[in-house]
């Protein structure tokens, strides 16, 4: 839009220049809380008012390489800071600062005030789910719905016939997968394979993102309305309500006749969620905001996740064999059960392996100071000052992991299981060594789960199907800031297991 026409808008509609004049406002004083927030440590990149935005670009295109680089320059330092486009963040590296980080109190260093900046909660995911977060506990898993469902999605999506190969896109089919085992244990058959409502919540997390970064530069007064008017997320929250309102009716109305615990009462997290809400979060529209928040927090983390092990596993015939030696023997011995799953030491150090190297993003333990805080070695920190654990340094540490930590070693955490601590290196078990998770109190909950569904579809692909890349090379993965996103375009081969 030209000046001239933006000013004859404006004469016509006023409340644009409001808009504009509160977003400029929101803006300039974001930019002033970001110089505010100064915390005396190395900076990674260019630290000027404004050559920082040239070094927050950087970030955002090569997160990985600026990541790297820090942590060459900085490991003995162990802490450094590093520009996104919105705000500073201050990395950790040492063992120390970060269990002085597991340690503090979230009245201190707050992981869910860390992720309402990130993604304006309030606006975004909605206030409620800010204060109250009695979703996190429910994450027992109902395993023989789990393992239905993940046969019947692959099955569902590839269908070789005799000798042929077949080439499916992997993320997409890893993501449809995965969205179907997580929903069927959020709200069950058959809206768990509903395709519309597959759709929406797999674009959520994208929305989400999308949504924050327009309500990030107004004030808190319009970041509502913009949150309704300009994102993606309240049409969002709008269709997932369409869909689960007439689930919920029915189930309320069973409450009511039957009482609490009625027969063939649903295992799920939306029964779950009935049974506990309180006052306003009894309302469908709230219910289906916990359904979406959930989806949030499962499908793109753990589908990313399975797709690196997909190419892995694709790239590397010689794990095939025992892997499948394993598995077999355990699934003749008890059958499809958790604890069976639990004794395949080598699927999950696979997994386990495969998130050491491509975790979901190379930065972990999101926190923010929501008091002043001073780390053990002296470092201050003031309120609102942004923190993450470097998780790919910890990863790729040679005194932690030897001279073959930057290499893939599938059954390595078999083989220290055997050498010694057993839980130790569980893919579930999260430390300072080992940050896909995060570490402490707001550790992942969804772990055991999202282990679990990966272990299971590996296991099941490695039974009924050979598997390949479509060239020699294992699909690389490309990096938005400290994300680790894998090749999109990548195509996996599939065929009948001969
Ligand atoms: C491979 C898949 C997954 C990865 C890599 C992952 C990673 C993480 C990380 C790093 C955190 C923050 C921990 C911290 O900062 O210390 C987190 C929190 C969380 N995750 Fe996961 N996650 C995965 C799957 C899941 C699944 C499947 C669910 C739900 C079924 C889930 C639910 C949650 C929730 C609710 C939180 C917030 C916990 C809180 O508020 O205290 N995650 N996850």
């Amino acid at each position: 839009m030209e000046l001239n026409q933006l000013l004859n808008a404006i004469q016509y509609h006023p409340w644009i220049f409001v808009v504009v004049s509160l977003a400029t406002f929101g803006a300039i004083k974001a930019y002033v809380r970001r110089w505010r927030q100064w915390v005396d440590v190395p900076v990674m990149g260019p630290s000027g008012v404004f050559s920082s935005y040239s070094g927050a670009l950087r970030f955002l295109k090569h997160g990985d390489k600026v990541l790297e680089e820090a942590y060459m320059r900085y490991r003995k330092r162990g802490i450094f800071k590093v520009a996104d486009l919105a705000r500073w963040i201050v990395v950790i590296i040492s063992p120390e600062l970060l269990e002085d980080l597991k340690r503090a109190q979230d009245d201190h260093l707050s992981f869910s005030e860390g992720v309402a900046e990130f993604v304006q909660v309030d606006w975004t995911l909605g206030p409620n789910v800010h204060k109250n977060d009695y979703h996190v506990p429910f994450l027992t898993a109902m395993y023989p719905e789990i393992h239905d469902e993940i046969c019947s999605a692959i099955s569902d999506q590839i269908t070789p016939q005799g000798e042929e190969w077949i080439s499916i896109n992997a993320i997409g089919f890893v993501s449809q997968v995965v969205a179907r085992a997580n929903n069927r244990t959020f709200v069950g058959l058959p809206l768990c394979r509903d395709p519309e409502f597959l759709e929406l919540n797999l674009r959520y997390t994208m929305d989400v993102v999308i949504g924050a970064e327009i309500c990030r530069p107004f004030p808190v007064i319009l970041k509502g309305i913009v949150a309704r008017l300009f994102t993606p997320v309240a049409a969002a929250t709008k269709k997932a309500t369409k869909k689960l309102q007439p689930l919920i009716r029915s189930r309320y109305s069973l409450l009511r006749t039957h009482g609490k615990d009625y027969e063939d009462k649903p295992l799920d997290f939306l029964s779950f969620l009935m049974d506990e809400a309180v006052g306003i979060e009894k309302d469908p529209e709230e219910l289906s905001r916990r359904i979406l928040v959930m989806n949030f927090a499962a499908n793109s983390t753990t589908s990313m996740s399975f797709t690196h092990v997909l190419f892995f596993i694709a790239g590397m015939p010689e794990y095939v064999a025992p892997l499948r030696e394993e598995v077999e023997g355990v699934i003749a011995a008890e059958g499809w059960t958790r604890t069976a799953l639990s004794k395949c030491h080598k699927l999950d150090s696979f997994i386990k392996e495969t998130m050491r190297l491509r975790g979901a993003g190379k930065l972990s333990t999101l926190r923010m100071a929501v008091k002043d805080f001073t780390f053990s070695d002296g470092t201050f920190i003031p309120k609102g000052t942004i923190i993450q654990g470097l998780a790919s340094g910890r990863h790729e540490d040679p005194e932690i992991y030897g001279e073959s930590a930057a290499e893939f070693d599938g059954f390595r955490f078999d083989n220290l299981r055997n050498a010694g601590d057993v839980t130790k290196h569980q893919a579930v078990s999260v430390g300072l060594d080992y940050l896909a998770f995060g570490l402490g109190k707001p550790a992942c909950p969804g772990r055991f789960f999202a282990v679990l569904v990966m272990k299971t579809m590996l296991a099941h692909i490695l039974l009924h199907y050979d598997v390949k890349n479509t060239s020699d090379k294992i699909p690389l993965p490309s990096y938005m800031n400290a994300s680790c996103i894998p090749d999109s375009s990548a195509n996996v081969m599939f065929r009948k297991r001969q």
